[in-house]
């Protein structure tokens, strides 16, 4: 299939400070691509260099030519910072951003679909909530039904419905046939949304697939995680019981034990008990694009933005 993005060796530096470093990637039509990374590793720098809003050196193809020779309409951009005229309503704005192109949404159901109705519509938009005015961002992005779309950190500031409303307008876009570019710090987002999944550390990029192979290749295996509420002893236990396969380690109230499968966990809580430790409670977790991330970029996360399962991941982390 054809590339709808392509970026080849691509360069930028602000004065002393190099935001990304030769970044090549290429994104399929109609693919949802994640691009991940901490703050400042360029994601913000590859989505304006991809849409012609930066210059950077290198080769950059948006729909098979120069992001600046791109028809605007078939490109729906929702940039990080954002602020629309604060003193127009949802519905004005997107009548005005609608008048921009040729052919438009129907504004009231792009409202619509980002979940903007009722009395909302008719708010200044300097009066709405945070959440309330990223969803309008979002469907200021999507007024022209673009063939590509970049979203950078879509969902910040939105409550979790509202976030899981957006993700399933999104699916429903990329099964359309959109091509999407999504820059987001919640691995539940990525995990869920993207086809392939790009991690960007300090302006280079590190590792590209799907969620899928990146979680087999860097996320380690799964683990059983118990709080012994204290009671851990101050060196790893052996549990010699359970054989070689397992990696034993210990911190702060925690016992991990990595390489336990479903089938392991009666044992390794009868190991547990054999060596006198109590279990206060405990985590069985699947790795995730959350232990990706710490991986490939030595930085932990919080909250939501762990994996899909909410961060039983987490917890193994913080043993780690
Ligand atoms: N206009 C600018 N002037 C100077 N430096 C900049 C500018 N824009 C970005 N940078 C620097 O380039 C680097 C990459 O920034 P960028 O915004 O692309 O990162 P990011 O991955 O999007 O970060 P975040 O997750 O915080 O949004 C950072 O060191 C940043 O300080």
């Amino acid at each position: 299939m054809t590339a709808a993005l392509v970026a080849e060796g691509v360069r930028k530096s602000y004065g002393d400070v190099t935001a990304l470093e030769g970044v090549s990637l290429e994104v399929a039509t109609g693919e949802v691509f994640g691009l991940v990374g901490p703050n400042g590793a360029g994601k913000t720098t590859l989505v304006r260099a991809l849409t012609g809003t930066t210059r950077a050196e290198g080769r950059v193809r948006v729909l098979g030519a120069d992001p600046t020779g791109v028809e605007r309409s078939r490109i729906g951009l929702l940039p990080q910072s954002f602020s629309p005229a604060g003193r127009l309503t949802p519905r004005e704005l997107l009548a005005q951003y609608a008048g921009r192109y040729d052919a438009a949404r129907d504004p009231e159901a792009v409202l619509s679909d980002v979940g903007i109705d009722g009395e909302p519509t008719e708010q200044w938009y300097e009066t709405l909530s945070g959440g309330q005015k990223r969803r309008v961002c979002v469907a200021i992005a999507l007024v022209n039904d673009p063939e590509v779309l970049f979203l950078d950190e879509p969902t910040t500031g939105i409550d979790p419905a509202g976030r899981r409303a957006l993700w399933e307008l999104l699916e429903d876009l990329a099964a359309g046939g959109t091509t999407v570019l999504l820059t987001s710090h919640s691995m539940a987002e990525v995990e869920r949304l993207s086809d392939r999944v790009g991690f960007l550390n300090r302006g280079r990029l590190v590792a590209v697939g799907t969620p899928k192979d990146l979680i087999a290749a860097h996320g380690g295996r799964s683990r059983l995680v118990v709080d012994t509420g204290g009671s851990a002893p101050a060196s790893e236990p052996e549990f010699g019981a359970l054989g070689d396969d397992f990696e034993v380690s210990s911190r702060a109230g925690q016992v991990v034990v990595e390489g336990v499968g479903p089938r392991d966990i009666d044992g390794a809580v009868a190991a547990f008990d054999a060596d006198g430790i109590a279990i206060e409670s405990l985590t069985w977790a699947q790795p995730d694009l959350g232990d990706v991330y710490l991986e490939l970029t030595g930085e932990s996360l919080a909250g939501d933005d762990v994996g899909p399962d909410g961060g039983g991941g987490d917890a193994g982390r913080a043993a780690r």
